[in-house]
This record gives C-alpha cells, sequence and structure tokens, in this order.
C-alpha cells in the first residue's frame, strides 16, 4: 500500500458546488461503491473533471495488490491517497481510518472527500468503519452513488450464487444508483434491472448513463439522511479474502494485441471476474496499452504517459476458485514468440 499527499490546490473555477461542511465541521464524504468493473472509475475521474470548485481529495482502493485505478484517476496526482492489496470495507479499515485522519488534521484540508471503494467492497461496512473509529466525527457521510453494469449485473450467478447479495447491498446502500453501460446493455436489460431495482429497494433514484455521464449536481451535495452506522452490518461469515481471488501477471515480454483479446473473450474462465493492467504489445514499434476487460469484454487503449515501465503488468480478480496456472497458461500464450 502507498500513501501519499494530502488535498489539492484551490481551483480557479467560479462554480462551485455547496458540500455542505457545515457548523459541525465534520468533512462531507462521498463512496462511490458497485462490482468490478462497473464504472466507478470512470465516474470519478467526470466528478473530478467536472469543475465544481471543491478542493477535494480522493481515496482509491484496489482490490489487488497494485493499485492501477490510482494511475487511471486523472487530474490529482498529490491529491489521492492509494489504498491497494485489500478491501477497505474489512481488511484494511484502519488504512482507511488512518488515510482519512491524516486528510482532515493536514494544514488544508479538504472541503470533500471522495472515496472510490473496491468492487467488492460493503459500503456500509465501510460506513460502520467511521463509526467505530475514535472520531467518529470527522466525516459526516454526504452520499452514496452506486455504479451498476447494466449489462452484466446478472453474469456469474452459476459460479457464485451469493454474488447478487453483495451487489444488492451495494445497490441498497446508495442513495444514487448510475445504471451505467446502457449502449451496452440495450433497453430490454435497462428497463428489466430497473424493475429489479425497484421491487427490491424503497425510494433509490435511479439514472442511466454512458460511461457514467451523470449530472455533477447530483453526484456531490446530496447530503443524504442521517443514517446510524452499525457495526453489525459489516459482513458476516467468509472475509473477502477468502471469497475473492486476486492473481497477478508480470512480463518483460511482449503480447500480441489480437491473440490477448481474442483469449479473453473466448477462453477467459467464468471465475474472472475482471482484469486490468499495463501491457506491452508487439507493432510496428512497441506499444504500451491499458488492458481493461470486464467479463469476457475487453478493450487496449494506448496508455499515454501513464505508468511508464517496460514491462507488463496485469491484475485479474475472480471467485476463490480462480486457478493460477491456469491464467499464467492462458496469458502467456498471448505473447510474441521470440
Ligand atoms: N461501453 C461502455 N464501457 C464503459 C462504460 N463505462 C465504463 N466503461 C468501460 O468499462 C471498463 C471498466 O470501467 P472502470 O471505470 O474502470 O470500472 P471500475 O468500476 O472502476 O472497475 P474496478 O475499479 O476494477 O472495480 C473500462 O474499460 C471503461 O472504459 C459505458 O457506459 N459503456
Amino acid at each position: 500500500m502507498s500513501l501519499d499527499a494530502s488535498s489539492v490546490p484551490e481551483p480557479d473555477t467560479a462554480d462551485r458546488v455547496d458540500s455542505g461542511r457545515g457548523d459541525s465541521g465534520a468533512t462531507p464524504l462521498t463512496i462511490i461503491t458497485g462490482f468490478l468493473g462497473a464504472g466507478k472509475t470512470t465516474l470519478l475521474n467526470r466528478l473530478l473533471g467536472g469543475g465544481h470548485g471543491l478542493r477535494a481529495a480522493v481515496l482509491v482502493n484496489d482490490f489487488g495488490s497494485i493499485n492501477i485505478d490510482a494511475d487511471l484517476v486523472v487530474g490529482v496526482a498529490d491529491d489521492m491517497i492509494s489504498l491497494a492489496n485489500g478491501c477497505v470495507c474489512c481488511e484494511i479499515r484502519d488504512d482507511l481510518v488512518g488515510a482519512v485522519e491524516r486528510l482532515v488534521s493536514s494544514a488544508t484540508p479538504p472541503e470533500h472527500i471522495i472515496l472510490e471503494a473496491s468492487g467488492v467492497a460493503d459500503p456500509a461496512s465501510i460506513w460502520a468503519t467511521f463509526a467505530g473509529s475514535q472520531r467518529p466525527d470527522w466525516v459526516r457521510l454526504d452520499g452514496v452513488t452506486c455504479v451498476v453494469d447494466t449489462e452484466q449485473i446478472f453474469e456469474h450467478l452459476d459460479e457464485a450464487p451469493d454474488l447478487l447479495m453483495l451487489k444488492a447491498r451495494q445497490i441498497g446502500f446508495a442513495d444514487l444508483v448510475v445504471l451505467n453501460k446502457v449502449d451496452l446493455a440495450g433497453p430490454a436489460t435497462v428497463a428489466w434491472v430497473r424493475r429489479w431495482i425497484d421491487t427490491m429497494m424503497d425510494r433509490v433514484r435511479i439514472v442511466e448513463a454512458v460511461q457514467a455521464d451523470v449530472p455533477l449536481e447530483i453526484l456531490l451535495g446530496i447530503r443524504c439522511e442521517e443514517r446510524e452506522p452499525s457495526l453489525e452490518q459489516s459482513p458476516r461469515g467468509l472475509s473477502h479474502r477468502e471469497r475473492f481471488q486476486t492473481w497477478t501477471f508480470r512480463t518483460n515480454r511482449l503480447f500480441d494485441p489480437r491473440s490477448l483479446q481474442e483469449m479473453i473473450r473466448r477462453d477467459l474462465p467464468g471465475e474472472v471476474y475482471r482484469c486490468k493492467g499495463f501491457v506491452q504489445v508487439a507493432g510496428d514499434t512497441p506499444q504500451r496499452m491499458l488492458l481493461q476487460s470486464v467479463g469476457r469484454r475487453s478493450e487496449l487503449i494506448p496508455a499515454g504517459t501513464r505508468a511508464i515501465a517496460t514491462h507488463s503488468e496485469i491484475v485479474a480478480i475472480g471467485t476463490s476458485a480462480l486457478d493460477p496456472q491456469r491464467l499464467h497458461r492462458l496469458f502467456e500464450r498471448c505473447l510474441v514468440t521470440r
């Protein structure tokens, strides 16, 4: 895990969202939740690029051992705390509280804190962490936004039926649900997922989106109703480390981009929910690309100046049945032979 920096310089925009720090002095906290690959980082980047005028600090939590998300969040290089190698709702709660403590007690404390939780996190447990901490008055929950991959919400239920329970808990704790990726889902699926959420939850606000494009005003300054965080809301039974597994592949060799995407589409085991990383791909000149895959969908996009390095590093997250040897063989097959 790496911890660095504290808060951002005052933006020069005149349009400010009222974040509502209020008399209590508690710093408003927005939690972005949602399952792996739903579009949380995409939403976070929209928030950060949105010119809301708030001095916001960002906490990014990746379940894997490398915090890829930290490289994908744009525009807050010195203002982000990266919490990797565990989930903030259960395994690295102390790191979360410590990071927030550092932020709020710094010389220039942020006006707002945005936490992108890991895709397997239970937001109720995150909030319970603050309630159980030494200084529960440091932060005030401003709102919880849950990003849903509308196309894939019901995927993987054969391998892990309890996944739907986790997704339901993420949605159920939210003030706002962003039904994302409606471009991939199509109207019938969108209507179906909407109905499913409506019948399951009371009074949750739902917006549909492509690339998490939702108005900023509805994301910040929600001032959600007080909710009593109870430590009983922590997940019972297996810990995330027992339910989910991560696997990392590193190589100095070049990938054949077509084989890589074809392998993900055809052969990636159903136990793998998400892959992401930076890869060196073969071409006229080797190129550094960002690999993103959610289920069997994948994209390779030029990495630009992000995460400059000469080797490739991919993280996969899946069920505890994930087979490291099999994955190693599959990814190795996509390397260019010398
Ligand atoms: N087609 C389509 N792709 C999207 C949309 N929103 C996000 N994506 C893509 O989905 C992938 C995952 O998006 P992220 O924002 O990284 O998802 P995430 O929830 O932060 O992922 P984790 O942090 O790994 O859980 C990326 O390749 C995005 O470009 C959308 O509305 N439509």
